[in-house]
């Protein structure tokens, strides 16, 4: 493969790895002055593989960043008044500053009656109508991981984003609105694109800023990408992969990397981009929320 002598690879797994120290670093802090550490609750309702993979890898790194993780594995023919009771009961724990929900919940649950249901102090998804409004409003307040991650990544290589055009491709409040709205609030010119778009190429073209979110395999061709841009694949795929043997796969992007990495100026590779940061993010939004709950002042990495 040749990239372009400029194309700049934007490494998310070691920026997600020096911001998970400097959140491991202010939880320390936080245990010396309040003498408990800070608490994060992920909630895992089913047996989904993928799901299952990122919950172990969300405690694991909790605990490595010297926080309290409180795991809690339900089986997928709970109720939904059984996991709204739970949800409770850790709404009322003081040891409890932050509450994941694994998404996508078991068909017979509500998913947003129990996004509601989290207190939105202890929202560290940012998914709350709450913190959606604070963020829409700009008011502080806790910012979904994964855009926050994106915004990390694209300020890294671009500090200055006043002005610039910024496409996102995806419309969902996990991620595509939440995008659009932090890169609105940097003075970008935001375009946010889905679905129903008509001629996406073209729309693509114009992105000094292109954030794919939607799903689709490399969807994004590289002569949709503007010479240079700053190209953020939030895709997370798996597509068979008979070359590494039979039944094997493999993890792709929104994006075809291949063909984009010869026009952008940079690029976030999939795996080892903005995956990593999400998990780095929600560390940092677990210890802005045990902050924000006790007045503990303590140095949380921001965008
Ligand atoms: N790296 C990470 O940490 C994370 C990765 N992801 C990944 O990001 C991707 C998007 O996730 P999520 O936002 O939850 O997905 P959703 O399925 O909720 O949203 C997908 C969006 O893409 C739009 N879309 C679908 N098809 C097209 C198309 N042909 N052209 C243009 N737009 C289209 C949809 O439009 P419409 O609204 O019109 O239907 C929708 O707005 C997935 O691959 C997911 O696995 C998600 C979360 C975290
Ligand atoms: N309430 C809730 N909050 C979420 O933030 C949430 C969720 N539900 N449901 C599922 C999606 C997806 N998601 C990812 C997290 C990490 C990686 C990640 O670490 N990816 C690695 C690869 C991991 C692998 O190899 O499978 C990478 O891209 O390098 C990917 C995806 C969080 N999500």
């Amino acid at each position: 493969m040749t990239t372009h002598p400029t194309t700049r690879i934007i490494d998310g797994k070691a920026f997600a790895e020096g911001l998970r120290r400097r959140v491991a670093d202010a939880a320390a802090d936080f245990l010396a002055r309040s003498g408990r550490a800070p608490g994060l609750a992920v909630v895992l309702v089913g047996d989904d593989p993928a799901s299952s993979v990122y919950v172990r890898n969300k405690a694991q790194q909790t605990v490595e960043a010297g926080m309290a993780s409180f795991e809690h594995r339900l089986p997928a023919e709970t109720s939904e008044a059984e996991l709204l009771a739970l949800v409770a009961r850790l709404n009322a724990d003081d040891a409890v500053d932050g509450i994941l929900v694994q998404l996508p919940l078991p068909a017979h649950i509500d998913a947003q009656k129990v996004i509601e249901a989290i207190d939105p102090a202890k929202d560290v998804d940012g998914f709350h109508p709450a913190n959606a409004g604070r963020l829409m409003t700009g008011l502080p307040g806790l910012v979904p991981c994964t855009p926050l991650g994106c915004l990390m990544l694209i300020r890294s290589v671009q500090p200055a984003l006043a002005g610039l055009e910024a496409v996102v491709i995806g419309r969902s409040n996990i991620v595509g609105k939440p995008m659009a709205q932090l890169l609105l609030a940097e003075s970008c010119t935001v375009t946010i694109a889905h679905s129903k778009t008509r001629d996406l190429p073209s729309v693509c073209r114009r992105a000094d800023i292109l954030v794919a979110a939607v799903g689709r395999p490399q969807m994004v061709r590289g002569d949709w990408v503007k010479p240079g841009a700053i190209v953020i694949d939030v895709g997370i795929n798996r597509v068979p992969a008979p070359e590494r043997g039979e039944g094997k796969m493999r993890l792709v992007g929104d994006v075809a990397y291949d063909e984009a990495v010869e026009r952008a100026g940079a690029i976030t590779p999939v795996p080892g981009g903005v995956g990593p940061m999400t998990i780095a993010c929600l560390l940092r939004n677990a210890l802005a929320a045990a902050v924000a709950r006790t007045g503990i002042v303590v140095d949380v990495p921001s965008a």
